[in-house]
Formats: C-alpha cells, structure tokens, sequence
C-alpha cells in the first residue's frame, strides 16, 4: 500500500459532450490518484476517453460532476492566477513533439519562456546555467542544443525539449498524452527511460496514456483500462497484465503476443489479425458495458 499522498485525485468525474441531439459519454464515474513518484498508465482504443481524462486534470474541460483535488484539497481558485499556479505544478506532454514547438524560436528560447513565467528568481547567468542543466538533464548537450531551432532536431530530442519544459515550469505531476507513437521505434525506448528516470530522481506522478499495453508495462506501476468512458480494470501493472479479470482487458492483451517482450522487439508488434478480433469483439462488448451502469473496478491499486 502506498502511503505518499496522491498530488492529484479524479473523484467520480463524469463527463458527457453534447453534439446536437447527440450526447457522448467522455467520462463515466472515473475516480483514481496519481502518486509522487510512480507512473499510471491510462490504456485503451481510440475514443475511450483517455484525452477526456487529460483535459479535466489540465483544467481544460470543466467535469460535470464529480471532484478533482490538488495535493488532497479541493481546487477552489478559478481565476487566470490560480489556474497558473496549479499548471506550474501540473504540466502535459503532447503526442506531436513539434506541433508544441514553435519554430521561429530556438531552444534556448523555449526553456528561457517558462523559466522567466514560472522561475522569476532567476536572473542573468542563473537563467543560462538552468538551461545548461535542464538540457544535461533530458540528455542533450546544451552547447550543440540551445542555439537550435525545432527543425533541426530529430522527433525524439524535440520530444525530450517538451519535456525540459516541464522541468523549466517545475512540474511535480506530468500528464503524458501517448508521447512516443509518433517517434521512431528506435528512439521510443530513449524517451520512456528518461520519463521513468524523472519519475525516480524526482518523485514526479506520471499519467501516461496509450492505447499500446506493451509500453504501458514498460513504464507504469498501476495500469487502468478504459473502454465507452468507463474504468473497466485497474491495478497494478504486472497482476493486470498477467491475470487481466475483464474480458476487454483479455481482448487488449490478446492482440499483444507476449506482454513480456520488450515493446520495441519487433516480436511485440500486433498481428493485424488479432486487432481486427480485437475490434470485434469490442463492438461485441460495447452495449453490454454500457449497459452495466457503475464502473467495473476489478482490483484497486491499493487492494
Ligand atoms: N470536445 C469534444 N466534443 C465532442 N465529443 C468529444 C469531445 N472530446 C471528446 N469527445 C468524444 O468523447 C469520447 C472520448 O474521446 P477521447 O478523446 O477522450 O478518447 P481517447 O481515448 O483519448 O481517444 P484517442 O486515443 O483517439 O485520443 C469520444 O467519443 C470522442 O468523440
């Protein structure tokens, strides 16, 4: 059981979009904390409800019901000033390590901004010497860089300069929306062993979200598995994945040929056929779920 006090909490949110005469259910009674110094990975097929989850914790959609705490307190301050100081502590890392980037700017520029908005005690050298060190920090030499423009840098060090910002803003929770699918395989690995070093070295709470269960028992200690906006299973990583109680849990896995191979062994990658089941069966699935009102939470984190 884990005694750090969760940084945030997702308390029986909901959330429905309203389209017309249409109403899609982005959220369904999810509740689950993100603790200091370990990863959640957020798993499941393309409109889950993953980003929804992403969006309530960045403050960027509003929850119609249901509660999101900050360090166990209710957030009370709405204001553009209270909304600043809770993203200086929780930050996002988006799929696309360029659309994030602007490219008129350097490097330097980039980590310059935040440190300025969010570290206004650093002056002068002080600001150069951060620089130096939150680049040295995502492994990039600072020299070869800082004078650099986005363009010139690969998908994975672009990625690894969203990742300095965090840091730059200083960041004690990061939400990490699939942050290595539109990185090269080669360089994924890289990516996901920096964020699980930050984590460590600097008790960071990672949610990490994909719909890829071979790298989400690559980084995350406790895993959920999201389907029609509903927590289906959650738990820690390795029991979920080595005896997964819900049959879409099943699905996902059986789509993966072995949950212990490396997710960048070219043996991890699907079989056309078995996404195709996967998919399926889900549709199979998808009114009985529905159907099931309340979350089905198999196993709790802390259980
Ligand atoms: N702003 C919005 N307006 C209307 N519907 C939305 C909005 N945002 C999300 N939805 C719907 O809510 C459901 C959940 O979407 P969400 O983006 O959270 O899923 P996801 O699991 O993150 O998918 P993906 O992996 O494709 O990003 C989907 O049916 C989606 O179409």
């Amino acid at each position: 059981m884990t005694t750090q006090p969760a940084i945030i909490s997702l308390k029986n949110i909901g959330k429905t979009f309203h389209l017309g005469a249409h109403q899609i259910r982005g959220a369904h009674d999810i509740s689950f904390d993100l603790h200091a110094g370990r990863t959640l990975a957020l798993v499941g097929e393309s409109g889950s409800g993953k980003t929804t989850c992403a969006r309530i914790i960045m403050r960027e959609y509003i929850a119609d019901s249901g509660e999101l705490l900050f360090n166990g307190s209710a957030i009370t301050d709405n204001s553009p000033k209270g909304l600043k100081q809770y993203r200086k502590n929780v930050q996002m890392i988006f799929q696309d390590p360029f659309a994030s980037l602007n490219p008129a700017h350097t490097v330097d520029y980039h980590l310059r901004r935040p440190l300025s908005l969010y570290q206004g005690h650093l002056k002068g050298q002080a600001v150069t010497d951060k620089i130096h060190d939150l680049l040295t920090q995502v492994e990039l030499d600072p020299e070869i860089v800082a004078p650099k423009h986005p363009h010139d840098l690969s998908g994975g060090q672009r990625q690894r300069i969203n990742i300095a910002r965090t840091l730059a803003v200083g960041a004690k929770a990061i939400i990490a929306d699939e942050p290595t699918s539109m990185l090269d395989v080669s360089v994924r690995q890289g990516v996901l062993e920096l964020l699980n070093r930050m984590k460590r070295d600097l008790g960071l709470a990672l949610l990490y979200i994909t719909h890829d269960v071979a790298t989400a028992h690559y980084v995350a200690e406790d895993i959920m598995v999201m389907y029609g906006g509903q927590i289906l299973e959650w738990g820690d990583v390795k029991a979920v994945l080595s005896n997964p109680q819900h049959d879409y849990t099943r699905m996902l896995l059986a789509a993966v040929p072995d949950p212990d191979i490396r997710f960048d062994d070219p043996r991890s990658r699907l079989e056309p056929n078995a996404v195709n089941r996967v998919r399926e069966q889900a549709k199979l699935l998808h009114p009985h779920i529905r159907s099931a009102g309340p979350n089905h939470f198999y196993r709790h984190i802390d259980g």
